[in-house]
This record gives C-alpha cells, structure tokens and sequence, in this order.
C-alpha cells in the first residue's frame, strides 16, 4: 500500500512540474494540438539562438519577408522602397513563437500583434521586443486565433508561418484566420509540402542527419500539399494569388524564393470581399 502511495505522489508530482514547466492558452480549442505546443515548449528558450533549433527559421526570415512586403505592398499599394511600406497595416502573427517575423515586421511599420498558444514563447518575445523601441509597441498575447476571432478582432494582414502543420485541424485553423481577415484583407501561410523530398529534406535530413532540429520536430503525414492548402483557404472564403516555393543552397547556406514549391513554400491570398 505505501508503495503504491508514494508511486502515485511521484506521479503526481512529475504531473505538477511538467505543467508547471508548460502552460498553454487556456482556452481548449480545435486546432490546439497538446503535443505539438509541448514540443515547442521544451525548446522555447532558445528562439533567439540563431545557432539554435531555430536556426532554420532565422536563416530563412529574409527570404519570406522579401515575399511578404512585396505581396502587401502590391496588394495594398504600399511604396516597397519606402523607409517603412508596411506602416497602417494592422497585422496579427498567429503561433508567432518568439517574435522572429513579428519583430522585422514592426520594423517595416506595421502595427502588429503576435499570439502565440505558449506561454513561454510570448514572455520570451515580449522580453526580446522590449529590447528595441521600434519593436516594444508589438502587442504579445498567450492565446489562438480562435479566441481572437471570438473577441471580434479585425486585420488587415494574417499571418500564420510554420504553424499550420502543427495543428489539429488545418481546415478549422484557416476558418478562424479568414474571420480575422477584413474583407479584402490579406492572408499568408508558409508550410512545408507533403512530398517524398519533403520527407527526405525537412525530415530525414533536417532532423536526422544534420541535426538542424530536434528528431520529431514534423510529422510527415501532417503537411499539406500546395493544391489542399488552396482548397482548404478557398473552402475558409480565401483566394490564393499567388505562392513561392524556398530553395536551400547548401554552397551559400542561403534560402532563395523560387517556382520550386516541392518543400517549403509560402501562400498569398485574398478573403474574398463579399465574406465579412
Ligand atoms: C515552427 S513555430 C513558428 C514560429 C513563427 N511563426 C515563425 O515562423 O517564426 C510554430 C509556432 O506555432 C505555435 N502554435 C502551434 N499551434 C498553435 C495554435 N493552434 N495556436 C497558436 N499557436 C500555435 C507553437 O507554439 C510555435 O511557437
Ligand atoms: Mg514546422
């Protein structure tokens, strides 16, 4: 019996401190995936270790920004070569983890607001922004876009990088980001395809040869291809426009934009102006 007793005050306490080491958006909700956040819980101090987990995301922040100023400015006839093209856009960062895209976005003048479903992801971003008055006005919230949408908040521009293949239910998730789309507004999804190079690159490489991030980071059976994420956005009420793939050049260490959108690729769309 006293055996047993003390099992279960182990349990109970190994219980404790992982919930105490993770906590998440309160709010359960359908595209939460428990799994998936704890993974990113366990790794959160090291967003802003560009030699880090995440080092993958720092090298390749350049490329996707230079797709998504030249798609905003475009769509929102903005000046691309203006000191800041971005400024009166109000844009959220749905699963923004540390702030790596919220930051340079704040910087090009948009008025941004990063949410994240980690807890410890958004005291790390808002710790780092606040390192920087150009940044410190990005507002950080620990919650989904689900609860936003709940709340009744309104974007000019959505974006939801490297999220989508973490989540329970990508059809619900691109709901929830067209309802925080004002009408005409923009949305911009970036993901990884569900190819066979997609596994062999961002799987068996990327985790398990040149350990670039940690074994189990992606669930290869969770990607979408280019064509169901089109049909997913259009299904939410969200035209896609156009679409980019990123190519690694291991000679440069550099991700280039490009046609090839067999592994990592990057979605532009419009909510369709008749859906409020
Ligand atoms: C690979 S990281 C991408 C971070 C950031 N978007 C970027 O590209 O720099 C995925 C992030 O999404 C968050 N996340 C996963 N599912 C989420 C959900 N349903 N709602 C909000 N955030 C979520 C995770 O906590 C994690 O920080
Ligand atoms: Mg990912």
């Amino acid at each position: 019996m006293n055996h047993l007793r003390n099992l279960n005050s182990i349990t109970n306490r190994r219980i404790l401190l992982n919930a105490r080491r993770f906590s998440y958006a309160a709010k359960e909700h359908s595209s939460l995936n428990r799994n998936e956040l704890a993974k990113f819980a366990a790794i959160a101090e090291t967003w802003w270790d560009s030699e880090g987990p995440f080092k993958p995301l720092h090298v390749m922040n350049p490329t996707r920004l230079a797709f998504i100023r030249s798609v905003l400015c475009r769509h929102f006839k903005k000046d691309p070569c203006s000191a800041k093209p971005l400024e009166g856009l109000k844009i959220v960062d749905v699963g923004c983890g540390g702030g790596i895209l919220s930051e340079p976005l704040a910087r090009l003048g948009a008025t941004v607001t990063g949410v994240d479903a980690v807890e410890k992801n958004i005291k790390i971003a808002r710790l780092h922004a606040d390192l920087d008055p150009t940044t410190s006005s990005i507002e950080y919230c620990c919650t989904t876009a689900e609860t936003l949408v709940e709340e009744g908040r309104k974007f000019d521009a959505v974006m939801a990088l490297e999220v989508i293949e973490h989540v329970t239910d990508p059809a619900e998730f691109c709901k929830s980001l067209a309802a925080l789309t004002i009408s005409d507004g923009a949305t911009v999804i970036s993901t990884i395809n569900r190819s066979m190079r997609a596994y062999a690159t961002a799987i068996v490489a990327a985790e398990y040869i040149l350990r670039w991030l940690p074994r189990g980071t992606h669930e290869w059976s969770s990607f979408l291809t280019p064509e169901e994420l089109v049909l997913i956005l259009q299904r939410a009420g969200i035209n896609v426009e156009g679409m980019a793939g990123f190519v690694y050049n291991p000679l440069t260490g550099r991700w280039s934009l490009s046609d090839d959108i067999s592994v990592n690729f990057i979605a532009f769309g419009t909510k369709t102006k008749s859906i409020e």
